[in-house]
């Protein structure tokens, strides 16, 4: 275990960065998992602001994502939101992430959390040859996508020996997609997010198509039951 200067051990920082649109169980199993596996102090969640590689996908505004990360991430004392990346001007990178929470928490471990299937494109991001001097990299299993490093093959030889580790945790077929997909079409999303984010997509009719689009004449989930008692 690593000792600051005084001896004392280093404060351990989990950072789960996402889109987060919506926040689900996944991601919050993933933090969850690794805060007991890495023994960490805290998670901070870190929605992103402008995410380049999903421009031109409809993004809900970052307000709302982090919002929502806020209300999912409460109940929990060791989880927190950053808004590093939210105010940022420019188009989120991880590396600006990293650099932000460093000068914030200058004494702490990092622990950046990613899913498999993010973690496959990681040589793609920018500046990454970087990111492994700025926190080490817990990659975790997610259906559909496969747990290894082989894209990190030729280059593992130049990263520390402890930069990428990766752990099997619960499995949880959810994905944001899924979760604005049936949210679109007016289908349940309870018990894959938190409740407080069920009832904040609703109040905020996020993922909906205007009700002149609706073809099914069902109510939304905001709207309470017609009273079939009253004429
Ligand atoms: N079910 C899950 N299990 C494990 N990790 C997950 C899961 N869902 C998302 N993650 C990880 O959480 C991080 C943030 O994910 P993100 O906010 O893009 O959610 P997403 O469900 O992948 O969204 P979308 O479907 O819109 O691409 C990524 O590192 C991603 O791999
Ligand atoms: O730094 C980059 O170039 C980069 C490119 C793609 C994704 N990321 C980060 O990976 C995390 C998950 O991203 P996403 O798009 O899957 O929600 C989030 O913290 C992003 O900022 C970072």
């Amino acid at each position: 275990m690593e000792q600051g200067a005084t001896g004392a051990r280093r404060r351990r920082l989990g950072v789960m960065g996402g889109t987060f649109d919506p926040i689900h169980h996944g991601h919050l199993v993933a933090a969850s998992e690794v805060a007991d596996r890495f023994s960490l102090d805290e998670v901070v969640f870190v929605p992103t602001g402008r995410p380049w590689q999903k421009q031109g996908k409809g993004v809900s505004p970052a307000e709302d994502r982090y919002l929502m990360t806020v209300i999912a991430t409460a109940s929990n004392p060791r989880f927190s939101v950053s808004r590093v990346d939210v105010d940022r001007e420019k188009v989120t990178y991880t590396v600006d992430t990293l650099r932000d929470l460093r000068s914030y928490h200058p004494n702490a471990e990092l622990y950046f959390i990613t899913g498999a299937d993010a973690l496959a494109s990681i040589l793609s991001w920018q500046d990454w040859e970087e990111l492994f001097s700025l926190a080490k990299f817990v990659g975790v299993s997610r259906p559909g996508f496969d747990l290894n490093t082989e894209h990190l093959a030729g280059h593992l030889d130049a990263l520390p020996e402890d930069a990428v580790t990766l752990i099997e945790i619960p499995a949880l077929a959810i994905s944001s997609t899924e979760c604005r997909r049936r949210a679109s079409r007016h289908r349940p999303v309870w018990y894959l997010v938190p409740d407080g984010v069920v009832q904040y997509i609703s109040k905020r009719n996020l993922y909906r198509p205007p009700d002149s689009e609706r073809l099914d004449g069902a109510t939304t989930m905001s709207e309470p039951a017609p009273d079939k008692t009253k004429s």
